[in-house]
């Protein structure tokens, strides 16, 4: 490489997919934005590849994604598996009889939701988002997850924000977590 213009190297990183909105939902929220990851065709295969691969050779029985974006990348992980997808929900919106669970997040307060039928007993599960943030949505997910019997192999997330604890948390539970990339600050 001499650093010519026409050598620029094309390789590009998940990261480098993603966009920041700053201000959104909330004035001095750096909106991390997956929408712009997972619209390229490239940039989609090599997050949902990423996101797979310490998983290779690992039992798991079933995906499971957090409200919303995680519906998008678990359903692909899921596919690609062969597995089935569970997702969690915010209240209100799944149809049969579920558990509920209260949580705290970035930039407010929300209420979880999971079929209570959705997972047996010692199922080995994985937990699928686009953002590790304080790890609210998460551990209301595996708070969830644990009065089924659920047995959590990990949780996997694109990005995490590592200045607001969340994998500290998750990892403090025993948690393995895997994510693809981090942005400093919040
Ligand atoms: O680690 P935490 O502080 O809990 O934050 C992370 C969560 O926040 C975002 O979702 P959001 O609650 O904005 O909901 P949405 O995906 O339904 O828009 C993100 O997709 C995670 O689920
Ligand atoms: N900064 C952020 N960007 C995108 N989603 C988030 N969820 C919580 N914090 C977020």
């Amino acid at each position: 490489m001499t650093g010519a213009p026409h050598e620029e190297c094309t390789m590009k990183t998940v990261k480098d997919y993603i966009r920041t909105i700053p201000d959104f939902p909330h004035e001095g929220i750096m909106f991390r934005d997956v929408t712009t990851l997972f619209a390229d065709p490239r940039g989609l295969r090599l997050a949902i590849d990423q996101l797979l691969h310490p998983y290779a050779g690992v039992q798991v029985d079933k995906i499971v994604g957090l409200e919303a974006r995680g519906f998008i990348l678990g359903g692909a992980i899921a596919h690609q598996l062969g597995k089935g997808f569970v997702p969690i929900r915010k209240q209100g919106k799944l149809p049969g009889k579920t558990l509920s669970q209260a949580y705290t997040l970035e930039y407010g307060e929300a209420v979880m939701e999971i079929h209570e039928d959705a997972i047996e007993a010692g199922e080995k599960v994985l937990v699928v988002d686009d953002l590790l943030a304080t790890g609210g949505t998460a551990v209301a997910g595996l708070k969830l997850l644990e009065r089924l019997g659920a047995d959590v192999i990990g949780c996997a997330f694109v990005i995490d924000l590592p200045d607001l604890g969340g994998r500290r948390v998750l990892e403090g539970l025993d948690m393995p977590v895997h994510c693809l990339c981090s942005y400093e600050g919040v």
